[in-house]
């Protein structure tokens, strides 16, 4: 066998083998073609290659006429037909296989590719979601519990949670409670308060503070396994709240099934931060609105507090303090109104002014406090015994105003008026003093007695003094001419002014006689008013004038000083000398300088001491008795004597009276005078002169007219007398006869 037969021979054997493996191959047996061969490009070249060597070798046969052998053109033509289809079926193995693979890896890439367009989706989802519960948590920044509901509302809805939880830490850093809870078995957990180092996740947060997802939460040492599976909650996730660096609180959440991934914890961790921000701001906001709240309560307490203070300021500008009565501007207002009501009604009104009478010896003798107790007592009863409408004031002092409304006419004020007298007539006990008040009242009517307030308070005015010149205790309607009685005063006031500068007050003497003997002891020196051309006038008549004027302090000491002259120019002609007594009033007793005034008077007159006695009045010696005591003693200490005139008229305390410094008591004429035949004037007479003994006094009887009297008197013991029977207050000149009488008697 040739070569050629040879070489297309085992090209033929190598063609058919490899046809044979690939039609094996094809029918599913792996290619064990070396992987060189796999190539596809470069298989199918090599195959174009051999075929078309072989087609040319044919052609070139067939046109040559054979120029090779047949055998190795047929053998060429049958490998390279082989590998032809070796190669058709080796490259649609190769492409198909690979289609597979590329196939599978397409599939896995769009896999991914749709897992991560899903978790793009969810994402972007979940950031919109995230927008809408941040707006929503914004919005919701009323206060604490608005806020945290909806944060735990958002935080549930963000990450689809089957329970979601915001717990809070508490102000003593040790505990944190559960403020908002939402979802499966949420009221077991509400509002519970836990420990940090015991509370599981949501402890861990507060210690960690960090996210945490926890798909898995079974065998996770930081997870409550009992309460996880007591909730039905198997997969977990918590992010914290902040405050600054501070982890304050956390967002947790808990599903049963579907485990929390790096979306979830991605969102929670935005959401978490952005919660953060809002609470902050909801935090200071709400301090903020706290502190709003505050101030506008602090405001609204002073104001409170301000209106209060302008009430009571109101309330004082027009009340008494005192009876808490309306006082004189808010009589004034009231007494307008009913004023303006009663002309358009037609109706009356009446004004009353009232003065309780001697209330001026309760405060004097028992002091200002029972003073005061005893006005608030008026003021009671007065108030109980009128209507609501009607207004009661106090004026000042002892002083009271009633204003009666809507009357019909003087009768029905007159009925009123007795009431109030009726009730100011039960004793009034405070302390156990047993005090009976009286009063005088003066009534005023509108329009008859006056058309504004002024006129009507000045006729009211008058009216009362004439109820106390009636004998007090009683009331009096005003009438026009009890004003001309006024007037009449204040011209006398005048005229007494002028008196006393022009020399037209004069002093009669009158004498003081042993009533045993008939011996003069003495004179009382009496003021007299004579103006010239005219009737004498008397001292009862001016000395009440001059007392409430202030005139009596001037007056007073140009007695003091003329008695004193008159007594010593006396002594001086010769006459034994004798004791001059001098009545001193109230108002001049009372000046703080009138000691002053004594010895100024004593030194300047040259008259010593022992020669001058003065009288006070019983209720001028009552008036605030230790300033009393005080007087007399200084001027005891002096030498001169004191009298108590007017004995047995007013209210002396046995008590005050042994303190007195003095050395005599008169007794008051009025208990003289009937003495003979009144009883009850004698037992006094009677009582006067036992207590002057007692109390080692002397005590001169005054107004003695009769024989009888002085019978009486010199029985009971009375040894000194005054009187009309042995002598009237008497001129100088006359009065000289007494002493020279009584200056030759020896
Ligand atoms: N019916 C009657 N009356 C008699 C009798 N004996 C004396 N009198 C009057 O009785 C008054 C005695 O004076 P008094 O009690 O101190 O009462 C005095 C005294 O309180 C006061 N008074 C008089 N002079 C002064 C004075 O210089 N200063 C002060 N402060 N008061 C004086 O005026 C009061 C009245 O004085 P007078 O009118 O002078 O009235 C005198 C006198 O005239 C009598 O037998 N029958």
């Amino acid at each position: 066998m040739s070569v050629s037969t040879l070489l297309s021979v085992t090209q033929i054997l190598a063609g058919a083998a490899i046809m044979l493996y690939s039609i094996v191959r094809s029918l599913g047996i792996r290619s064990a073609v070396p992987g060189t061969l796999r190539g596809k490009w470069l298989t199918i070249i090599l195959l174009m290659v051999f075929f078309f060597f072989g087609y040319l070798l044919f052609v070139g046969n067939l046109v040559t006429g054979g120029l090779l052998p047949l055998e190795l053109v047929t053998g060429t033509i049958f490998m390279g037909g082989a590998f032809f289809v070796y190669g058709v079926i080796h490259i649609s193995d190769i492409s198909i296989h690979e289609i597979r693979k590329k196939s599978t890896a397409l599939e896995v890439e769009i896999a991914e590719r749709n897992v991560r367009d899903e978790q793009r989706l969810r994402h972007q989802a979940g950031l919109e979601q995230l927008d809408r519960c941040t707006r929503r948590l914004i919005a919701a920044a009323a206060d604490s519990p608005t806020f945290l509901e909806t944060l735990c509302s958002g935080l549930r809805e963000l990450v689809d949670a089957d329970l979601a939880l915001v717990p809070i830490g508490d102000h003593d850093g040790e505990t944190f409670t559960y403020q908002a809870a939402l979802g499966l078995h949420a009221e077991k957990v509400r509002r519970q308060s836990i420990p940090i180092h015991e509370g599981g996740l949501c402890g861990w947060v507060f210690q960690n503070g960090e996210t945490l997802c926890l798909p898995d939460l079974q065998g996770d040492c930081r997870v409550k396994q009992e309460l996880a599976q007591e909730l039905g909650v198997t997969t977990g996730l918590i992010a914290p709240l902040f405050q600054g660096d501070q982890v304050i609180g956390g967002l947790s959440a808990f599903r049963r099934q579907r485990p929390f991934d790096a979306t979830d914890a991605e969102l929670l961790t935005l959401f978490s931060q952005r919660a953060s921000i809002a609470y902050g701001n909801m935090k200071l906001l709400e301090s903020l609105e706290q502190r709003v709240a505050e101030r506008t309560a602090e405001l609204e307490e002073k104001n409170l507090q301000l209106q209060r203070n302008q009430s009571r300021l109101d309330h004082l500008a027009h009340h008494d303090p005192l009876t808490d009565l309306p006082n004189r501007l808010l009589c004034q207002d009231r007494l307008e109104h009913a004023m303006a009501k009663a002309r358009r009604s037609g109706h009356s009104v009446a004004l009353l002014f009232l003065d309780l009478d001697r209330f001026k010896k309760i405060n004097d003798s028992l002091g200002h406090a029972i003073g005061d107790r005893v006005l608030c007592e008026v003021a009671r009863r007065l108030r109980g015994s009128l209507r609501e409408s009607d207004t009661v004031a106090r004026m000042g002092g002892d002083e009271f105003v009633i204003v009666l409304e809507m009357l019909r006419d003087g009768q029905d004020v007159s009925g009123i008026a007795r009431k109030i007298l009726d009730q100011l007539a039960a004793p009034v006990v405070i302390e156990n003093h047993e005090m009976y008040l009286t009063t005088s009242i003066g009534i005023s009517l509108h329009p008859e007695d006056g058309a504004t307030i002024d006129d009507l308070m000045k006729a009211a005015d008058v009216a009362m003094y004439r109820a106390k010149d009636a004998g007090r205790n009683t009331f009096q309607f005003y009438r026009p001419e009890m004003n001309a009685r006024t007037h009449e005063l204040l011209l006398l006031e005048g005229r007494l002014r002028r008196a006393i500068d022009e020399g037209h007050l004069v002093l009669h003497y009158q004498p003081q006689f042993d009533l045993g003997s008939r011996r003069l002891v003495g004179f009382e020196a009496l003021l007299r008013w004579q103006p010239p051309g005219e009737p004498m006038i008397s001292p009862a008549d001016f000395i009440p004038l001059a007392e409430d004027s202030g005139l009596i302090v001037p007056i007073g000491e140009w007695v003091l000083r003329t008695a004193c002259a008159q007594n010593l120019a006396w002594q001086r002609q010769g006459f034994s000398p004798v004791r001059m007594a001098v009545n001193i009033s109230p108002r001049q007793f009372r000046q703080s300088s009138f000691i002053e005034t004594v010895d100024q008077v004593l030194r300047q007159s040259g008259l010593d001491s022992g020669w001058l006695e003065l009288e006070i009045t019983e209720s001028c010696a009552m008036e605030n008795v230790e300033a009393t005591i005080e007087s007399l003693a200084h001027l005891k200490k002096r030498g001169i004597h004191l009298a108590i005139d007017d004995f047995g008229t007013g209210f002396s305390s046995l008590n005050y009276l042994k303190r007195f410094p003095i050395s005599k008591l008169k007794i008051d004429r009025s208990f003289v005078r009937d003495i003979n035949h009144d009883p009850n004037d004698a037992a006094i007479a009677a009582s006067v002169i036992a207590l002057g003994r007692s109390m080692n006094l002397e005590v001169v009887a005054e107004g003695v007219e009769t024989e009888d009297q002085v019978a009486f008197l010199c029985s009971e013991g009375c040894r000194l007398g005054q009187g009309f029977l042995m002598g009237r207050p008497l001129p100088v000149d006359q009065a000289e006869k007494y002493l020279q009488a009584a200056s030759s008697a020896g």
